[in-house]
């Protein structure tokens, strides 16, 4: 099995630890590395906590999953050689990757946070990787769920659906539970019933084979009460403040 490596233990590398134990990756295959939060995870979950340059050496496989604008402080006096590195560090191009590390065994990726329980979708863009580090990063990818090759050109958009996505479905999901303690359910119910059906629905969409505009019809029968909410959705302007949000989301410098 190969070892694996990350610099940076916050929500994100979290994340994909969990989805690489819940795999069956064994806790002592994986090393972390950060300030403070890595020896508490190496009390919970087994990984080792060790030096930012001893992740390097223990592990096939180097995760770099701090914050974006640390990448040349970080990197400054670490020494990868040609050893794979994976970056989550969003807006950070495979040059720039290449450059503060001095691999050319480069992948830039954008994973959301569902790799926790594998069903993340993580797009990437790499150097020319030797088989043996395809073969590595394949199987480290798809053990987190889905991987799509994406055109540099596209990550930012890719990251406002993929990456931020799952805190505007989150948002979603609250305001509909806020919606329904305000006409009537308990706080706990209304939670538990707009989860499901935001959970439910994107099953049933994945089943369907439609549309999701078609799918809106199948609900509404006509002259009843989802059309009437559809219509009103429509004259807030719904889908135009969705449209500005995933803008503003595009247009950051860490997107
Ligand atoms: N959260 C998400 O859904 C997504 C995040 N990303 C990317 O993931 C990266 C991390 O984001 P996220 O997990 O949300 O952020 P967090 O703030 O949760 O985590 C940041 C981590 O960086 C660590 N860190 C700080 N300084 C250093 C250092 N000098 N050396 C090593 N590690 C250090 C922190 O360590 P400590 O905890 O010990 O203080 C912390 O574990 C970002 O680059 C972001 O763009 C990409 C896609 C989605
Ligand atoms: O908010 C962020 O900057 C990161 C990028 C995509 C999701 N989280």
């Amino acid at each position: 099995m190969a070892k694996y490596g990350f610099i940076g233990t916050g929500n994100m590398a979290q994340a994909m630890i969990k989805g690489l134990l819940a795999q069956g990756v064994v806790p002592s295959d994986i090393a972390v590395a950060s300030p403070t939060t890595a020896a508490k995870l190496a009390q919970a979950w087994g990984v080792q906590a060790l030096s930012a340059q001893q992740v390097i050496q223990a592990s096939d496989l180097t995760v770099l999953a701090f914050l974006p604008n640390q990448l040349a402080d970080v990197t400054a006096n670490l020494v990868f050689e040609d050893q794979l590195v994976v970056s989550v560090l969003a807006g950070v191009s495979v040059d720039q990757l290449v450059t503060a590390t001095g691999s050319h065994q480069v992948v830039r990726t954008l994973p959301n946070v569902n790799v926790a329980i594998n069903q993340g979708v993580t797009a990437f863009a790499t150097t020319t990787l030797t088989v043996a580090n395809q073969a590595i990063f394949h199987d480290f990818s798809t053990q987190l769920g889905t991987a799509i090759a994406v055109p540099e050109a596209q990550f930012a958009a890719f990251s406002a659906i993929a990456g931020s996505g799952p805190a505007y479905v989150f948002k979603f999901i609250a305001a509909l539970a806020k919606a329904g303690v305000a006409n009537g359910l308990a706080d706990d119910l209304a939670t538990t019933i707009a989860t499901q059906t935001v959970l439910g629905s994107a099953q049933m969409l994945a089943a369907s084979g439609q549309s999701a505009q078609v799918m809106q019809d199948t609900v509404a029968s006509p002259g009843g009460s989802t059309r009437a909410g559809l219509d009103d959705f429509d004259q807030q302007g719904f889908d135009a403040v969705v449209a500005h949000a995933i803008r503003a989301t595009v247009e950051h410098k860490h997107a």
